[in-house]
């Protein structure tokens, strides 16, 4: 399959799941309503389901996530649906899709099942001899740790080769992290101060302000670092930090971020903070005494000539006080302080706020009105109202049935960044508790970068 030949089917594997309900269904009916799928497709799960059921099940999806179904929009998405029932285990099961793919020789398979199944399904496409002209599309998370993301790539590379492997991080599907990419590259004003000279600390906050939602089980097997850290927020990180590419050709963005990723030193315990928030050994499914962490704040460092001595810091959390990522690359203070009666005052910064609400803010201070050379702190902002963005999975699929990888995570990245993380992941001793509500463990009171943290509003 050439890289821009456009996947003729979509089959998705765990169609009957949760993640299909939230995301996949909502986003086929977006994608549908924009015009820009044409193709058949056909959900694979195991539950006995009719064509009938699945598309019940589409309906419901696409139901509680607009305000007002289309009708004919919602029926030109229910004739392309198909279902195929029975267990990845099963050789039956390929041989069945095979014959639903028909004279479709192009599918983009869709893995949104659990990661214990990738391979399983690999290897059930291969030996029906329906994989040599896909592409795959994975569901997050890949891999738990350095060794077994090297031992997922290399189940899928027996199969796929890595041009036709979408692996997803939604994160980059989000219009206000592609406007990092954006803002960054399509002005030229910020790249003079964008360095170590000029930039006192990068921080990324993403903190939400509700707990696990019932996903005990999963959680307490991930915690904070491996769910939002090792892959959204270093993703984050990488295009604040990544040197401006040669195109805008996936392959030359990502090298990019490679090169950063190459620079960045292995955690070490003395880079991180962890918490737990009180109460989350009630929560169901959490092991007894669990030390999974609910909450981190970590320490990066990026060794190039551009971030030598710059901290990048990233804390993340659960019922934390507010629902808001965003980032503060704060600037150093002027040399001299000429005004405000010679008092250090916050200096410039750039802020972009990535959701739930978008906007870029540029810090500076202006003169007070009156004699005295008294400032006060301002914002420049630009606010996105967020109507009519594509929502990141609507986006993500588009993409990888067009063959276009620049949103998705590379092989070498992917293992780049677990090793990274790697020496501090399941950490036995016990994370510092927080009371919901609160910015974070007690230790956080000394782990702060320079100037100090800026909780968003
Ligand atoms: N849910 C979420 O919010 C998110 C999920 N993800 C990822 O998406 C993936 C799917 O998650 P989620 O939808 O929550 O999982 P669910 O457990 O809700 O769904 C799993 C799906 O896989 C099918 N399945 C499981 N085992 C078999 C089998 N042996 N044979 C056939 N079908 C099988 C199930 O079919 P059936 O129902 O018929 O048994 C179901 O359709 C995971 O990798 C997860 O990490 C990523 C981000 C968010
Ligand atoms: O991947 C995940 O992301 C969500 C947050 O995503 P957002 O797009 O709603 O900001 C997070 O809540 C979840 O724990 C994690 O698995």
């Amino acid at each position: 399959m050439t890289t821009r030949q456009k996947s003729d089917v979509l089959v998705v594997f765990g169609a009957t799941g949760d993640l299909a309900h939230k995301m996949i269904f909502p986003s086929l009916y977006a994608m549908m309503k924009r015009g820009t799928l044409d193709t058949p497709i056909i959900g694979v799960a195991f539950d006995a389901w009719s064509r009938e059921q699945l598309v019940a099940r589409a309906r419901d999806a696409v139901a509680t996530h607009v305000d007002a179904i289309d009708e004919a929009v919602f029926d030109k998405l229910a004739a392309r649906l198909s279902y195929v029932s029975g267990d990845y285990r099963n050789p039956e099961t390929f041989a069945q899709l095979r014959t639903a793919l028909g004279q479709h020789q192009h599918p983009l398979y869709y893995l949104a099942i659990p990661p214990s199944l990738f391979e399983t399904v690999v290897t059930g496409l291969s030996t029906a001899g329906i994989a040599a002209t896909a592409r795959l599309m994975v569901e997050k998370p890949f891999g738990h740790d350095l060794a077994s993301a090297k031992a997922l790539n290399a189940a899928l590379h027996a199969v796929f080769e890595e041009e036709a492997i979408f692996r997803i991080d939604h994160f980059l599907g989000k219009e206000a992290i592609q406007n990092l990419l954006y803002f960054r590259f399509a002005n030229s004003f910020l790249e003079p101060v964008w360095n170590r000279d000029h930039v006192e600390s990068v921080q990324i906050t993403m903190a939400e302000d509700f707990g696990i939602k019932g996903r005990g089980k999963f959680y307490d097997e991930v915690g904070c670092i491996r769910d939002v850290i090792q892959n959204h927020l270093v993703n984050v990180l990488l295009l604040l930090a990544m040197e401006p590419p040669a195109s805008s050709a996936s392959d030359d963005l990502v090298d990019e971020k490679v090169q950063i990723l190459k620079a960045m030193p292995p955690l070490t315990h003395a880079d991180v903070v962890r918490g737990q928030f009180d109460g989350y050994l009630d929560e169901p499914g959490v092991a007894p005494g669990s030390s999974r962490e609910t909450f981190a704040a970590a320490r990066f460092r990026v060794q190039t000539w551009r971030w030598n001595s710059v901290p990048f810091f990233i804390r993340a959390g659960k019922n934390l006080p507010a629902h808001a990522t965003e980032v503060v690359v704060r600037f150093k203070q002027p040399p001299v302080a000429l005004f405000d009666n010679g008092a250090q005052t916050p200096s410039n910064y750039v802020r972009f706020r990535l959701g739930p609400d978008i906007a870029i803010g540029i810090g500076a201070r202006r003169k007070l009105a009156g004699d005295g050379m008294q400032g006060e702190a301002v914002e420049l902002a630009a606010v996105d109202d967020g109507v009519g963005d594509m929502a990141p999975y609507e986006r993500l699929i588009g993409d990888a049935m067009a063959g276009e990888r620049q949103l998705f995570t590379r092989q070498d990245a992917a293992e780049l960044a677990w090793k990274i993380i790697e020496p501090i992941l399941d950490n036995p001793a016990k994370p510092g508790s927080y009371q919901p509500g609160s910015w974070g463990p007690a230790e956080m009171a000394d782990f702060a970068p320079p100037g100090g943290w800026v909780d968003p509003a």
